[in-house]
């Protein structure tokens, strides 16, 4: 991808400027489970390290995280996800409760609360539900829980008539992000950020630190998913990411193998891709 208006490459060592009260953090299947199906204990508990860090210091942490039918194929030793749909909700029903389950037990471990919150599209469609679960999001913040959502997969269809799926966590979080007023979205995923062309089939390929626009020329260098538990690949970060842009708000793509980079994001280093709006695009020298 040629270099053009709206991405910058100059900013990679600069410190960004990040004033964050309030952010979401999505984690990727890929993040939680190792490629051999097994589930990778050390990311689920440096990520609960990290985020209870941050509400230590008194910030707002939503957490989005999938990882349903990966642990629930790991439960049942599955290797292969199975094609039917009524199957991958029941696999998700078994892997989510198991998730939050370790999550629950991590976080208790740095002494935070959790709570769960499984979504699914028309809640936010309608009103009266979109409400409902907006002042459950502010009662769990301001009681400094943090909230730890995922898709409801088990009851979701994707029927036209029936509009009740998100598609994919990584446009979920940045609905979630839109909705609370996050400052900033971080969307740890098995890369480092977003390259000029995709990393698994181009070795030259360069990160891009900084993006404040997204158009058809973005999207042609996005390719499909990573690893076999990856869904939307990087497609759907970017649409995330034009959420977010559109919204103007922040949204940082990192690598979730080690998820203490939350606290290096927050600190204002360069890691990952920074999708910015252009006027929060300002860097600090020094
Ligand atoms: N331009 C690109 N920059 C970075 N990664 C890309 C790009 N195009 C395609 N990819 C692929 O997208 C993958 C991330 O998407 P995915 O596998 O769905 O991750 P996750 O499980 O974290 O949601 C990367 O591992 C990479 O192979
Ligand atoms: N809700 C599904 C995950 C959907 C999804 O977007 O997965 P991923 O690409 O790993 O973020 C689950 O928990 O298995």
């Amino acid at each position: 991808m040629k270099q053009k208006d709206g991405i910058g490459m100059g900013a990679q060592l600069s410190k960004r400027k990040m004033d964050v009260k309030r952010l979401v953090v999505k984690v990727g299947t890929s993040s939680l489970v190792y490629p051999d199906g097994g589930l990778n204990l050390r990311v689920i508990d440096q990520l609960a390290f990290a985020l209870s860090t941050l509400c230590g210091q008194g910030k707002e942490v939503i957490l989005v995280s999938s990882g349903a039918i990966g642990v629930g194929l790991n439960a049942l030793r599955l290797k292969e996800r199975p094609k039917e749909i009524s199957e991958q909700q029941a696999l998700a029903s078994i892997g989510q409760s198991k998730l939050i389950t370790m999550f629950n037990q991590r976080f208790a471990h740095y002494n935070q609360t959790i709570g769960q919150l499984l979504l699914t599209h028309d809640v936010f469609d309608f009103p009266a539900s979109n409400q409902h679960v907006m002042d459950t999001f502010d009662k769990l913040l301001a009681r400094h829980v943090v909230p730890i959502v995922n898709e409801n997969d088990s009851i979701a269809v994707d029927e036209m008539d029936h509009r009740t799926k998100f598609g994919d966590n990584d446009q979920l979080s940045a609905i979630v992000a839109t909705h609370v007023d996050a400052d900033l979205l971080i969307m740890l995923s098995d890369i480092e950020g977003f390259y000029d062309q995709n990393p698994l089939t181009h070795d030259d390929a360069q990160l891009i630190p900084t993006i404040h626009e997204i158009n058809d020329d973005t999207y042609a260098v996005a390719g499909g998913r990573g690893s076999r538990y990856g869904t939307g690949g990087m497609v759907t970060k970017l649409t995330a990411a034009e959420i977010m842009l559109k919204d103007h708000r922040q949204m940082v793509l990192a690598s979730g193998k080690d998820p203490a980079i939350i606290l290096d994001i927050l600190a204002g280093k360069p890691v990952g891709t920074w999708f910015t709006p252009e006027e929060k695009g300002a860097v600090q020298h020094g």
